[in-house]
């Protein structure tokens, strides 16, 4: 935390009840109590291997935007930190997918997955701003650490074959790559304009909901 310069942390205080939805949902709600349907954890599975296939693009593209706009180097070494971990993360899908017996390969993208991918591509565009896109992927890390990290908390009765899953995002270190990913975003938005500072704040909002709309998937009802 670093006082008024925190933005981040003002925006989540601001939308907190749409924060709490992305990062409280029903779904992960029931693996930390350990009444989580299977089926559902095998629908977000699915679902998430395709968002997270289409993620990989999306870092690249903040990859070349940081390299062009960023006056501090270590933005790239994180960023691209992120994107090792993405290589691992997609060998792990493989995994456990074959672990739950779910074919990867002929998985339908859903609505949801569908608008969530098509918003990531709008933000590859180079026209968008380096300020715009790391705060976009800030939130939609913190997103999945906040979510998994309290299936891990002290009292959480997470099955223990999900636990592997929570680990991967509710870990301590891929807490402190959100909090470098916080400081970076932090520190573009102190400098930015009145217009790109009400851009991001809307990014953000729209982080959440597809966010929302990503764990809703999970249900299997729409
Ligand atoms: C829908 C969604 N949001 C965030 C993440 C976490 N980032 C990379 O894995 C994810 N896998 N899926």
């Amino acid at each position: 935390m670093e006082g008024k310069s925190d933005i981040t942390a003002m925006w989540i205080k601001k939308h907190s009840l749409l924060y709490t939805g992305a990062t409280r949902h029903p779904f992960i709600l029931n693996i930390r109590d350990g009444s989580i349907d299977i089926s559902s954890f095998k629908r977000w599975l699915a679902q998430d291997y395709i968002f997270v296939r289409a993620f990989v693009p999306f870092i690249a593209s903040i990859l070349v935007k940081a390299w062009k706009e960023s006056d501090v180097s270590s933005d790239i070494d994180l960023i691209l930190s992120g994107m090792a971990a993405l290589n691992d993360e997609i060998a792990w899908f493989k995994k456990e997918a074959l672990k739950w017996g779910v074919a990867l390969n002929s998985v339908v993208p859903h609505k949801a997955n569908v608008d969530y991918c098509r918003f990531l591509e709008s933000l590859m565009n180079p026209d968008v701003e380096y300020t715009l896109a790391i705060t976009a992927f800030w939130a939609i890390e913190t997103v999945y650490q906040e979510s998994f990290a309290h299936c891990l908390e002290d009292g959480s009765k997470t099955p223990e074959e999900l636990k592997e899953t929570c680990q991967r995002w509710g870990n301590e270190g891929f807490g402190q790559y959100c909090s470098s990913l916080q400081n970076i975003t932090n520190r573009r938005l102190e400098k930015a304009s009145d217009d790109m500072f009400s851009k991001a704040e809307v990014i953000l909002i729209r982080v959440l909901e597809h966010e929302v709309e990503f764990w809703n998937m999970s249900r299997g009802t729409i």
